[in-house]
């Protein structure tokens, strides 16, 4: 065993729990292309409900492009091709019988960089809000508060939600989009790398928030931190070269991998 192995944070994951929590989200014999790139590879994966997951890898290795087929982000573009199945709850997403708006409405995605809309701190958490729905202002308001409180920006944000979201710190941003995702009330959040543009205080703010936020959702989070992986999640897949290597609960990846490249690594010896 190598000494440059992570200790995993928080000995108490929810690793004997997850043993019965219902399989949410599966990808099964998924492929990718770019094109005539092959980019992700006969992936089978299980995503338990209410549980944090964690892909990493090197860079370059396909776990966003894995997090943009959950949500078939990738279907705007020409040339993107997905093969295999998606399943959420049991039923297909890949299917194009399966309606995008539905798929959009239940799982939610965080990017990297926060980009929140050029609007108020209101509009952009009730503009994806009212392409689903139809609620009156006072419901309106009432989904508005719980989504930002959601996402632990109420406090900061209740004077002046009428101000433009570009006046807003990066890490109050990003917890803006993450309200933004809340909003829909999806069963499934997507985040990639959602901390690497920002400061270590926001970062461990954000880091709290996905602990809370497993509660009620199910989480996908794409790092290139380990020391996050092990501290947020209760789940870590690691991917090389476009194939699922390795697949189990964090504190066994971290601390007994079994193949010899998760070890290396997690030991930082490539990547
Ligand atoms: N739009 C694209 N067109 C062609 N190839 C792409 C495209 N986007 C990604 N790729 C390639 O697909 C592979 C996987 O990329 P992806 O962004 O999923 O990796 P990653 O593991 O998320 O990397 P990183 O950690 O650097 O973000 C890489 O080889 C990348 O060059």
């Amino acid at each position: 065993m190598n000494d440059a192995r992570i200790a995993v944070a928080t000995p108490q994951r929810d690793n004997t729990l997850a043993t019965i929590s219902p399989i949410k989200l599966a990808a099964r014999g998924l492929d990718f292309h770019y094109d005539k790139f092959h980019a992700v590879k006969n992936i089978h994966l299980e995503v338990p409900e209410h549980r944090v997951t964690a892909l990493i890898g090197p860079s370059g290795c396909g776990k966003s492009t894995l997090l943009r087929i959950f949500n078939r982000i990738y279907s705007l573009y020409p040339k993107q091709v997905a093969s295999g199945e998606v399943l959420l709850d049991g039923q297909n997403v890949l299917d194009p019988k399966y309606p995008l708006n539905r798929l959009r409405s239940k799982v939610g995605m965080v990017f990297q960089k926060p980009v929140p809309f050029p609007m108020t701190i209101y509009e952009n958490v009730a503009y994806g809000i009212r392409h689903h729905e139809r609620l009156s202002k006072t419901d309106m308001d009432a989904r508005v508060e719980e989504a930002l409180r959601q996402a632990a920006l109420w406090d900061e944000v209740k004077d002046k939600l009428k101000q433009s979201a570009l006046g807003l710190s990066g890490g109050q941003q990003q917890r803006l989009c993450i309200a933004r995702a809340v909003a829909l009330r999806p069963d499934v959040l997507l985040l990639d790398e959602p901390t690497s543009a920002l400061d270590p205080i926001s970062t461990s703010r954000i880091e709290q928030l996905v602990e809370e936020l497993k509660q009620r959702y199910t989480i996908l989070i794409v790092t290139h931190n380990m020391q996050q992986a092990a501290r947020v999640s209760d789940f870590t897949a690691f991917m090389y070269l476009g194939d699922l290597i390795e697949h189990d609960t964090t504190e066994t990846i971290f601390s007994n991998p079994s193949k010899q490249q998760t070890e290396d690594y997690i030991t930082g010896r490539f990547g």
